[in-house]
């Protein structure tokens, strides 16, 4: 049975001495070619494990069972054009001037023979410029609008790269009317809801884009911008955090591809952004989000490579804003990479991998400002035989609960039961460690609620009242989560030495979590303890000598610590 199968695109692959045609394929499970009917004489599918699969054949008519065959048979006798090969998304850093914007371009265009899909953010700070207008325009009144500041400033800026770029502000200057006009109707209904907080922050992307894309005409590099929420990024309707939804994938690849085989032209697309399944209005994914657009394109289009360009040398041991000697990291398993973006590392949208992984595309994070480092290739699997930690993620400002049961109910009925409250009140719980009587959870307070509602006190006292229904609660504040990522198949080697570093300096871990994905391992810790925790654990596993580790025997064949406090 081969239902839900939609013609992705024609194209002739461009690497190969002897170019084939490609048919493209989007559908559940394509596996083999029982799957198709055609009639062609010589038939291998490409690429099985991908969503996207792509089929050889000598001659293009083709018949897929019952769906879409008018379809594929119109694109069989189109011309054949070469296929786009890698996605490249470039972060706020990347695009926040008309300088940078022209790095960019002579950066993509560094790559001739690549056909590359441009993911873009919102220049800069604009987003948060953007939601901090939003905020201003909740309590100053519809004649006053003008006078915010963030709002100048945005006008400013887009105005400014469009003279600098020597393109023309007809490019933005609709967007920024109608921000404004945006910004008094906020004023006017004094009120910021979520779905009008994603509809504000979406000017961003779509302005950069636009100027972008008229850079590069202008350049003579044949560009054309689309707006994400209208080719295909179907989300749910989770305002300010939503979620992509499969129906994207066979969407976005019509579009792209259906549009690059008709004209080619360099896509240049919005990140970010998404629109709702049922509301049709603007959603986006979470902040840091374009990531996760880039990932959703590459495999949507079953391309080569994603990479996502930002002002770092790639992943690094740790967040350089904590401690600066912070090295990059070569080579990450998508496993490791989800965690460490899950527990809190900036540098990765949380959801950004999941994409890569489903479609086994890698993924190369790189510096924008230092194209000849190596960066970071993250990849299905690497190398463990040498590995020990890879990086050490910090996740501040946590809140705990230690559960302890009133024995009112058994094993099963208790553990069931605290996260059926938690289920209730759609609360994420983040790092868990049980006993048979008390569970120790911290909640994560980025994921489904948003920051301001986990400051309201009347919310975790709502969860604690469920809660001692069954239980003694005690809530924790103020925790840290430092995770561990790297080998866990050497936890007890990763211990050892952790617990030596923390009993030096005097901190005692009031959790500890190893997840059943074994790449990480969690501790918890007091906030005002946590950064220098993450120093000293990068000291010992990235800056000394680790010869003392016999890896045959896994052991420690000496003790040979220095912490180091400073920075
Ligand atoms: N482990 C880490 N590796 C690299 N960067 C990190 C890490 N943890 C935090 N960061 C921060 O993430 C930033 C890059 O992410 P982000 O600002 O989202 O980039 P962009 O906006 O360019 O996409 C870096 O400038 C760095 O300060
Ligand atoms: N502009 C959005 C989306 C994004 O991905 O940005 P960046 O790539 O600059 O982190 C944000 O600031 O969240």
């Amino acid at each position: 049975m081969a239902t839900a199968l939609h013609f992705c695109g024609v194209s002739k692959t461009p690497y190969s001495s002897s170019p084939k045609t490609y048919l493209l394929l989007h559908g559940q499970n394509l596996w083999s070619s029982q799957q198709l009917n055609l009639s062609c004489r010589s038939l291998k599918i490409c690429c099985s494990e991908s969503r996207v699969s792509r089929v050889v054949c000598e001659a293009v008519k083709i018949d897929v069972l019952e769906s879409n065959k008018t379809e594929i048979q119109s694109f069989g006798e189109a011309e054949t054009k070469s296929q786009l090969s890698w996605v490249m998304k470039f972060g706020g850093s990347s695009v926040s001037s008309a300088e940078r914007m022209r790095e960019v371009a002579e950066l993509i265009l560094s790559f001739p023979e690549e056909r590359p899909v441009i993911v873009l953010s919102a220049m800069g700070k604009t987003t948060n410029k953007l939601l901090l207008a939003g905020e201003k325009a909740v309590g100053c009144g519809v004649t006053n609008v003008d006078t915010i500041d963030e709002l100048s400033f945005i006008k400013e800026l887009h105005f400014r790269t469009a003279d600098e770029l020597g393109v023309d502000r007809a490019n933005v200057a609709k967007h920024l009317e109608e921000l404004e006009q945006l910004l008094k109707g906020i004023a006017m209904m004094k009120e910021l809801t979520l779905r009008t907080k994603d509809y504000l922050v979406s000017f961003g992307e779509c302005m950069s884009t636009r100027l972008f894309a008229a850079y590069l005409n202008k350049i003579g590099v044949k560009a054309r911008q689309y707006d994400a929420f209208d080719i295909g990024f179907i989300t749910t309707d989770d305002f300010t955090n939503a979620d992509i939804l499969e129906a994207t994938y066979p969407a976005v690849a019509k579009r792209l591809l259906g549009d690059w085989t008709s004209d080619p032209a360099i896509p240049v697309v919005t990140g970010y952004l998404g629109k709702g399944l049922r509301s049709c209005a603007i959603t986006t994914l979470g902040r840091g989000g374009s990531d996760l657009t880039a990932t959703t394109i590459g495999k949507s289009l079953g391309l080569r490579e994603i990479q996502v360009w930002k002002d770092v040398d790639g992943v690094l041991t740790c967040d350089p804003n904590i401690y600066a000697r912070a090295e990059p990291v070569p080579y990450l398993t998508f496993d490791e990479a989800a965690e460490l973006a899950y527990f809190g590392a900036q540098v990765l949208h949380p959801q950004s991998m999941r994409p890569a992984r489903e479609g086994d595309i890698p993924v190369r994070v790189k510096n924008s400002y230092n194209p000849n480092a190596p960066g970071t290739l993250i990849k299905r699997e690497r190398d463990m035989s040498k590995a020990l930690l890879t990086s050490i993620v910090l996740k501040q400002n946590v809140t705990m609960l230690d559960i302890v049961s009133t024995r009112m109910l058994g094993q099963y009925g208790f553990l069931a039961k605290v996260f059926s409250i938690f289920e209730d009140l759609g609360i994420s719980v983040d790092v868990v460690a049980t006993s048979e009587v008390s569970i120790s959870l911290t909640l994560d307070p980025s994921k489904l609620w948003s920051r301001e509602l986990i400051q309201q006190a009347s919310e975790l006292d709502h969860v604690v009242e469920e809660l001692e229904k069954i239980a003694v609660v005690n809530l924790l504040q103020r925790r840290s989560i430092i995770s561990l990522i790297g080998n866990v198949q050497r936890s007890s080697l990763i211990l050892e030495k952790v617990f030596h570093v923390l009993r030096t300096n005097g901190v005692n871990v009031q959790m500890i979590s190893q997840g059943a994905s074994k790449v990480n391992i969690s501790l918890i810790v007091n906030d005002d303890e946590a950064e220098q925790c993450v120093r000293a654990l990068h000291s010992t596993f990235f800056e000394s000598d680790l010869s003392e580790l016999d890896w045959e025997s896994g052991s420690w064949n000496g003790s040979a610590l220095t912490l180091s406090n400073g920075h």
